[in-house]
């Protein structure tokens, strides 16, 4: 009875189950931002919510995650470098797989399980061994061990013994997790933007922590992305420092640091609100976001800038530090959103001042398995220019249904 009486007066605390916690709900977590301890708080929770004890802290997690997305950087930077065709493999769904696909998922994997490993392991992450474990396969899985080895050698604080092929095919399958709403998640993306990594353009090693079906941490490992903030061009010169880390924590901002390993520094979204001054950012290829419904929002919205064509969620990364305002994507009809294309991506943004929605205006919500089910697309700006610019876009939505 007293254990009743004190959930319904407590209303939106709860216990979370793995480690006793209590902390509040992710309103208040995304709103009160840099608290460690709530007993310091100024501001007022609130209405929904009550004072408890300690904000989770995922500091441990953040700076493992920091550390893998690192070192998958670095082999997938050598593996970029020495690109032979050979790299290039053909998976049943036609999409290319390299060696760093599979090198970097092992290193993430291998890591992670390695450095937390109080905590049951859980990892939904974008490939699985399937076509590496075939005869014809032998030759570039060997090739994947070496690489994973030398790249694990290579950080000084590593001191594991040689992994196995064996060792290597099961790391890659612990990213087999269905994710959900219940307990931590780890949410990956080994390779995001192949295409781009294949053309030697941008692409990025993408982490998120799902805790409880919310995206709690996010590191965006960027190999190709220009240091220095170009505001609408990320295009870069040849001579352009490049190699940037992204990673937010929920409550505590996004930062940025070279890959190779300077000082942090905070970053905050564009706080351009006229629609007209925006510039925006679109996927490379056409065959994943629809250009021409792209360009009938920028129309509407005045936007005179062209778009900024660039692969993976390095777009997050760099709308997160104001490079551009207004990210959209509208795949074709059917395509189904994967939620380790979107987490890392998503909390990098939002800790930066930014907002996230799909086109009916609804927060993404990562806490369904590994799919993403939205309505029709997803848009990206700051808070200012989100009401306008989710306007033009369903307003174009309607304006592009009507005309079938
Ligand atoms: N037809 C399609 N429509 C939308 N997205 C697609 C797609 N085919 C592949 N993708 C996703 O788009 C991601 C790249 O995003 P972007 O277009 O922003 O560069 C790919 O990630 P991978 O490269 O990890 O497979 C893939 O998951
Ligand atoms: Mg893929
Ligand atoms: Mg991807
Ligand atoms: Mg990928």
């Amino acid at each position: 009875m007293a254990i009743i009486l004190s959930t319904a007066l407590l209303g939106c605390i709860y216990v979370h189950p793995l480690t006793r916690i209590l902390y509040l709900d992710h309103y208040y977590y995304t709103y009160a931002p840099k608290l460690k301890s709530i007993s310091s708080l100024s501001l007022k929770p609130p209405r929904n919510s009550v004072r408890a004890a300690s904000i989770m802290s995922y500091d441990k997690e953040l700076a493992t995650a920091k550390k893998a997305c690192s070192l998958a950087a670095r082999l997938c930077q050598k593996v970029q470098r020495a690109l032979l065709q050979s790299d290039v493999q053909s998976k049943s769904d036609k999409s290319p797989v390299t060696v760093a696909d599979y090198g970097s998922q092992a290193v993430v994997s291998f890591i992670l399980e390695k450095e937390l490993p109080s905590r049951s392991f859980s990892l939904v992450a974008e490939e699985d061994s399937g076509d590496l474990r075939k005869e014809e396969s032998q030759e570039t899985l060997q090739r994947i061990t070496k690489l994973v080895n030398e790249t694990l050698a290579s950080d000084g604080t590593e001191n594991v013994s040689l992994l196995s092929d064996e060792d290597v095919l099961t790391a890659i399958d612990s990213g087999k997790s269905e994710g959900g709403s219940f307990g931590q998640h780890w949410v990956l993306d080994p390779i995001d933007g192949t295409k781009g990594f294949l053309r030697g353009d941008q692409y990025a090693i993408a982490l998120g922590l799902l805790d409880e079906g919310k995206v709690v941490l996010g590191v965006l490992a960027c190999p190709n992305l220009p240091l220095q903030t170009s505001a609408g061009h990320v295009q870069h010169n040849v001579q352009d420092k490049v190699g940037c880390l992204f990673f937010a924590q929920v409550g505590t901002g996004t930062y940025m640091q070279s890959l190779d390993g300077s000082q942090p520094t905070k970053v905050d979204v564009s706080s351009t609100e006229n629609a007209e001054d925006a510039s925006f950012f679109e996927s490379f290829e056409a065959a994943h976001s629809l250009h021409d419904l792209t360009s009938m929002i920028a129309k509407k919205l005045s936007i005179k800038a062209p778009p900024v064509r660039i692969d993976s969620q390095a777009k997050y990364g760099a709308l997160s530090r104001g490079d551009g305002t207004i990210y959209m994507r509208f795949p074709h009809r059917g395509y189904r959103e994967k939620i380790w294309d979107h987490a890392a991506g998503c909390i990098v943004v939002t800790e930066a001042g930014g907002v996230v929605s799909d086109a009916a205006g609804n927060p993404l919500d990562f806490s369904r398995g590994r799919y993403l089910d939205l309505d029709t697309g997803i848009i990206v700006t700051n808070q200012k220019l989100m009401p306008t610019l989710l306007k033009a876009v369903q307003e174009s939505l309607k304006e592009k249904a009507s005309s079938l």
